[in-house]
């Protein structure tokens, strides 16, 4: 399903440390593995549950399964069609692509897809400029705006530090960090990033805000008093903080936290049907996947995507059915143990 060993053959090695790659000793990248690694569902048993029902309803969007496409950067690196591929396969297995600022072509092109895109921000120092950007993926349709708060600086990226690997090759770029003069910007991180900053972008769109990257359920209850819409449980899949707690690990309190007054999902270390079902079952109401859609895209363009989305929606269909659940809003804490020893 996931061919992770063709992408690595098919792809220039510095480039695959950049997908591959973590921050730190990478602890925190296997820790989201691991932290699924440690749960066993306990199913239950005739509840004669007939056909699944996977369709899930987010923010004003009906997606057909609670999977969608995490933003990644630079597609144009795995892929010649970029995150036009990979919105085609979006568009056709039914759910949200999550479009990084650091896209390889513009947010207007991949809307020609027909996907439903939601757009990821770092809101940049440069306030007009983010505007700027803010406007661009609303032009485009993005039903969401996805607000990194995970990135006050960059992550120390050892594997990209040995490979001297700092940027695009010529001929790529980031096209959505074009200015008004049509000059493409460099991303910063903005170390001041703060409240203020999230109260500022609600009051310059009227999209959904979405903050990716809280883990800490003080802040979780922050969030809710700022009148965001929606939490991404997430650790920037083990890039910027390394030795922070597992996605996985991080949830449970931040759904006790929010108490079912906004959608709270999670990224890292899902890879496989089961693995949305125990991150389902522990409250999140969907689930965002990040490097296999990279091996996917790198192996197959947007038939390669689809099928890595497509493999995970059999595994989870399959998964509610064996644990006695006709969909995810019936799966409940009490499926999931973690067994001692
Ligand atoms: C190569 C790569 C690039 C990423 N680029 C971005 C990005 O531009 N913006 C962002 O918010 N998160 C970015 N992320 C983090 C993902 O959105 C997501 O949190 C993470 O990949 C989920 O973990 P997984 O890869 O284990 O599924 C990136 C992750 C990877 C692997
Ligand atoms: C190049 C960055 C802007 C994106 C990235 O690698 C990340 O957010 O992990």
């Amino acid at each position: 399903m996931v061919d992770e060993a063709g992408a690595r053959r098919r792809l220039d090695p510095a480039h695959w440390d950049f997908f591959a790659g973590g921050a730190g000793d990478e602890r925190t990248l296997g820790a989201n593995v691991e932290a699924f690694g440690r749960r066993r569902i306990v199913p239950r048993v005739l509840r004669g549950t007939g056909e699944r029902d996977l369709r899930t309803g987010l923010l004003g969007c009906e997606l057909t399964m609670p999977v969608l496409i995490a933003p990644t950067a630079f597609h144009r690196l795995a892929h010649p069609d970029g995150e036009v591929a990979t919105a085609r396969a979006a568009a056709a297995a039914g759910t949200v692509l999550v479009v990084s600022m650091a896209a390889t072509q513009p947010v207007g092109e991949i809307a020609t897809t027909g996907a439903l895109l939601w757009f990821q921000l770092y809101p940049q120092p440069d306030r007009e400029f983010t505007t700027t950007v803010v406007r661009r993926a609303e032009a485009a349709g993005c039903r969401a705006l996805v607000v990194t708060v995970d990135s006050p600086v960059f992550g120390r990226r050892e594997r990209d530090l040995r490979n001297g690997f700092l940027d695009l090759p010529s001929g790529l770029a980031c096209e959505n960090m074009r200015d008004a003069d049509g000059r493409i910007r460099d991303i910063v991180m903005d170390e001041g990033l703060s409240w203020d900053s999230i109260a500022w972008l609600r009051s310059r769109t009227h999209l959904p805000i979405v903050l990716k990257g809280v883990l800490h359920p003080a802040d979780a209850r922050l969030a809710v008093e700022h009148g965001v819409d929606a939490l991404i449980v997430s650790n920037h899949g083990g890039r910027q903080l390394d030795g922070a707690i597992a996605s996985l690990d991080a949830l449970p309190a931040v759904v006790e936290a929010v108490g079912g007054r906004l959608p709270v999902l999670l990224d890292g270390g899902v890879r496989r049907g089961t693995d949305v079902l125990v991150a389902l079952a522990l409250g999140a109401t969907a689930v965002l996947v990040g490097r296999p859609v990279i091996w996917g895209l790198t192996t197959g363009g947007a038939d390669g995507v689809r099928s890595v989305l497509e493999g995970l929606r059999t595994e989870l269909d399959r998964a509610l059915a064996l644990a006695g659940a006709a969909r995810p809003t019936e799966l409940g804490a009490d499926l999931v143990a973690v067994p001692r020893g």
